[in-house]
């Protein structure tokens, strides 16, 4: 049988890929995952409490385990953390092993679509827009660089963007 088909999903905090990774995943009929639910399950602790006790680079560590794992899985969608692609052995992973979709939004929808959940360690603090904007600045390059197809996620629902993205990909 031909290999099933993986699809990444890449972009910053709040740009729809948990949302979006679970409603394409649906359509497509292949398993989803998340890489922060699936360190979640397997340490037992919540993300923040794993930032509060081993720092980002103790999660980050974890992240790439995760992400590694996962991608040796074939028919799956899978929704990344935002800051994982800092780590080039990831993006490597993430290229060789499916197809890479950026889900891009603005600064702007980040704060308005982030800002009530208290799930993101990285945002909790007195200017959540100023370190979006600064992780946008770091990050966006990388995010382009892995990206096989670019998606803007700001003028539609989140089922709307998984539907654009399966004609985009044509799977
Ligand atoms: N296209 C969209 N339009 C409106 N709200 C969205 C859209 N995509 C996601 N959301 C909402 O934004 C919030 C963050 O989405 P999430 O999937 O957790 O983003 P990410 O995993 O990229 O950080 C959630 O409340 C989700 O319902
Ligand atoms: O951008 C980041 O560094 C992070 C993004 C989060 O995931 P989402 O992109 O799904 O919000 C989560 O992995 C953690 O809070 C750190
Ligand atoms: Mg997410």
């Amino acid at each position: 049988m031909a290999e099933k088909r993986n699809v990444f999903l890449v972009g910053p905090m709040g740009a729809g890929k948990s949302t979006i990774g679970r409603h394409l995943a649906e359509e497509l009929h292949l398993d989803f995952f998340d890489s922060d639910q699936e360190i979640e399950r397997r340490t037992g602790a919540d993300i923040a409490w794993i930032f509060d006790l081993e720092g980002e680079d103790g999660f980050r560590k974890r992240e790439e385990g995760v992400i590694h794992d996962l991608t040796d899985k074939q028919g799956i969608v899978l929704a990344t953390g935002g800051g994982s692609v800092v780590s080039k052995a990831v993006r490597n992973r993430l290229s060789a092993r499916g197809i890479v979709v950026y889900l891009q939004t603005t600064i702007d929808k980040q704060v308005a679509r982030t800002q009530r959940d208290k799930r993101r360690p990285l945002l909790q603090n007195d200017d959540p827009e100023a370190v979006l904007i600064a992780l946008s600045e770091e990050r966006n390059p990388l995010y382009e660089e892995v990206a096989d197809y670019v998606i803007d996620t700001d003028e539609q629902s989140a089922r709307a963007v998984a539907n654009q993205i399966i004609g985009k990909i044509g799977l």
